[in-house]
C-alpha cells in the first residue's frame, strides 16, 4: 500500500519509546539494574504493550524500563544511534525523532544537558553510518513532571537548539493541562524553535485548540478528539495545521475503541493534512510498514487516501523547501 513513488517518513516517533528490548535486557545488566525479566520473553510484559490498556498513562508506563537502564551517556548515545538503525531497517527516507532529556535522565540521575548532547552525538553516529537517512530531532517537554521539571527540560533543550527543530509537549495531558506550559513554549518560539503538541489525544478538543492558540502549535500529535468538533476540523484544514495520526498506539492507548473507528479516514476527507506514523514503534511493537500496510487500511484507507497522506507527512515536515525537493527527488 506505501506508495513507492513517494519517500517514506515517520515525523512523530519516540526515541524514548523505542528502545530495543534486547537492548533493555543488556543496559540492565551492565548497570546492575535489577529488571522485571531476565530475557526477552519474560521482559516484553513489562517493556510491550502486549494487550490494549486501559488508557493513556496504563500504556505511558510501558516506556519506563527503557529509560530506567539509561545508567550512563553512552547508554543514551547507543539508544539514538540504535533508532537510527531501526528506522533505516525500516526503509525510511526521514525520521523526526523526539525525545525527552528529563525522563530519559530522572531514574539514574543523568544531567539533561548532557543527555540532550549525548542523543544528538549518537544519531549524528548513525546518520554518518547510514547516510541513505535523513533525520531531524524533537526535544519534548514531559508534563507529567510538572511545570518547574519542564522549565529545567527546557532550558537543557534550548542549550542545544541549533540541533533540534522543534519542541514538543507530552505526557499525562489530563493531569497535566497545556495552561501550566503557556511561558516555556513562548520561550521556545521566541528562540526559533517550531511548535508541535500531544493534543486531543487523552483531553477533549479544547485542548486542541488551546496547543494552537496559546502554545503556537503547527502541527498536532494524535488530534483524535478533533472529529468531536466541526469548527476545529475546518480550522485545522484552512490554516495548515497538520495532525500526527498513530493508528495502533491510539488503540493500545483506548484512544479509539476500534481501529475501524479511528478518524485518520474523515480527517483526510475534510482536507486536513493528516499523516501516518508510529510513535513508539518499541514498546508498541509496530512499525512503519505495518502501520501503512495493515492498521491503515483497517482504518478505511484506501491507495488514494495513503498516498495522500504521505504527501502530507512530507508538506508538514519541519523541513525547508528544498529540503523536502531532494527527498521527493530520491524516487523519481
Ligand atoms: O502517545 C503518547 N501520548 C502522550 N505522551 C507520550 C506518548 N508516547 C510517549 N509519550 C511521552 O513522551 C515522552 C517520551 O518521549 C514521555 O513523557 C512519554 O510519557
Ligand atoms: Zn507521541
Amino acid at each position: 500500500m506505501i506508495n513507492n513513488n513517494l519517500p517514506l517518513l515517520d515525523i512523530h516517533r519516540h526515541l524514548d519509546g523505542n528502545v530495543r528490548p534486547q537492548t533493555i535486557l543488556e543496559l540492565g545488566q551492565q548497570f546492575n539494574i535489577a529488571l522485571p525479566g531476565t530475557d526477552i520473553a519474560s521482559l516484553r510484559p513489562y517493556v510491550q504493550v502486549l494487550k490494549n490498556e486501559p488508557d493513556l498513562l496504563g500504556f505511558l508506563s510501558k516506556l519506563d524500563w527503557g529509560v530506567a537502564v539509561l545508567g550512563d551517556y553512552d547508554a543514551c548515545r547507543r539508544i539514538a544511534f540504535e533508532n537510527i538503525e531501526d528506522a533505516v531497517n525500516q526503509g525510511l527516507d526521514y525520521v523526526e525523532l523526539r525525545f525527552s532529556p528529563y525522563y530519559m535522565a530522572k531514574t539514574q540521575g543523568l544531567n539533561p544537558t548532557a543527555v540532550v548532547e549525548a542523543v544528538i552525538d549518537g544519531v549524528h553516529a548513525g546518520l554518518k553510518q547510514f547516510p541513505q537517512i535523513k533525520a531531524n530531532l524533537i526535544g519534548i517537554l514531559s508534563r507529567t513532571f510538572g511545570q518547574a521539571a519542564c522549565q529545567q527540560e527546557l532550558e537543557a533543550i534550548l542549550a542545544h537548539k541549533q540541533h533540534l527543530v522543534a519542541l514538543d509537549l507530552a505526557g499525562d495531558e489530563l493531569g497535566f493541562p497545556s495552561d501550566l506550559f503557556i511561558s516555556h513554549f513562548k520561550q521556545a518560539r521566541d528562540s526559533g524553535l517550531n511548535i508541535t503538541v500531544h493534543a486531543g489525544e487523552a483531553a477533549g478538543p479544547e485542548s486542541i485548540w488551546h496547543a494552537i492558540n496559546e502554545l503556537g502549535a503547527v502541527r498536532i500529535g494524535h488530534g483524535v478528539k478533533a472529529i468531536e468538533d466541526v469548527k476545529l476540523m475546518d480550522f485545522l484544514a484552512a490554516n495548515n495545521i497538520g495532525i500526527e495520526s498513530c493508528l495502533t498506539s491510539n488503540l493500545q492507548t483506548s484512544t479509539v475503541a476500534d481501529i475501524t473507528l479511528h478518524p485518520l479516514k474523515r480527517f483526510l476527507d475534510h482536507g486536513i493534512l493528516a499523516c501516518i506514523n508510529t510513535d513508539d514503534p518499541g514498546v508498541s511493537n509496530i512499525e512503519i510498514r505495518h502501520e501503512f500496510e495493515v492498521a491503515a487500511p483497517l482504518a478505511g484507507l484506501n491507495a488514494a487516501d495513503i498516498t495522500k497522506a504521505q504527501q502530507n507527512a512530507l508538506e508538514i515536515a519541519f523541513l525547508s523547501p528544498t529540503e523536502k525537493q531532494a527527498l521527493r527527488s530520491l524516487k523519481i
